[in-house]
């Protein structure tokens, strides 16, 4: 068969999962493209395939909104990472995280590893300034009520927004979701590590993420691959319902 018609069989599967709106397919596009492109709110959901090393990752990209709601189990089947994602200026997207997307997770392999991701944290500034807090949720404050236009940030030219969710809550949310798949927090992935504030926008800490994650998932490529040695190829066009896209990729 010619080397363009073979078929590449993705290794393992990573999906990113939140709430409409808080930039998963942009953090997606910024990682394969390297740029912010316009998007349209996702139907149904799509997958790219990056080439990690010798390893075939797809990266599967979910739609927010409820209406399809009812896919996020069947995209997260046999996950091997899953990327929960918020907007840090979106209290709303972080308790959805556990109200709606936590659960659509128990179709992921047993030894799935979560990030927590909150996107958007150009319009914050400076990116981890203090708000006020009262009982562990912020005080929505009126910000720019009295302006026409929000104040711009000197350092991104971002409109200044509130950060609405702190580090804090997402390493709150990340220790919750341990105890929800009965994982032992001494033998996970500390918070730490897996909490991120990203911003597509800037690419600030988009690499990171997902080259973090990339890593992260080699044991669970061997293991399968040694629990598949026999199994035949997947042919990708019959695995993906909506696009595919490949890049060349990446190294190790
Ligand atoms: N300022 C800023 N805007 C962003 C960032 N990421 C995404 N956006 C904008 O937020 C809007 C929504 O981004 P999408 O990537 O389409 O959001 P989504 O999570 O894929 O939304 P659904 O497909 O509807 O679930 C777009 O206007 C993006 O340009 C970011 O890091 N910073
Ligand atoms: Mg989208």
């Amino acid at each position: 068969m010619p080397e363009t018609k073979r078929a590449r069989r993705p290794d393992v599967k990573l999906v990113i999962l939140g709430d409409m709106n808080v930039g998963k397919t942009s953090l997606l596009h910024r990682y394969m493209d390297k740029k912010l492109s316009d998007t349209i709110s996702t139907v149904g959901g799509a997958f790219y395939l990056k080439q990690w090393g010798p390893y075939n990752i797809s990266l599967w990209d979910t739609a927010g909104r409820e209406q399809f709601h009812g896919l996020g189990s069947m995209y997260c089947r046999g996950a091997s990472a899953v990327i929960l994602t918020y907007d840090v200026t979106n209290w709303q997207s972080l308790a959805e995280l556990e109200e709606r997307f936590l659960s659509l997770t128990d179709t992921a392999n047993h030894d799935c590893i979560y990030a927590v991701v909150g996107n958007k944290a150009d319009l914050t500034d400076p990116p981890n300034e203090e708000e006020d807090y009262e009982g562990g949720c912020p005080i929505h404050k009126p910000h720019y009520a009295s302006h026409l236009t929000p104040p711009v940030s000197p350092t991104t030219g971002s409109p200044v927004a509130n950060r609405e969710v702190r580090k804090e809550d997402a390493v709150a949310l990340y220790q919750r979701i341990l105890r929800y798949k009965v994982l032992d927090e001494r033998s996970s992935p500390p918070a730490e590590k897996m909490c991120f504030e990203t911003s597509a926008k800037t690419g600030a800490n988009v690499d990171v993420l997902f080259e973090t994650l990339f890593d992260m998932v080699l044991p669970s490529i061997l293991r399968m691959r040694s629990e598949s040695e026999a199994s035949p190829t997947v042919d990708l066009e019959d695995y993906g319902p909506v696009s595919s896209k490949q890049t060349k990729g990446g190294c190790c």
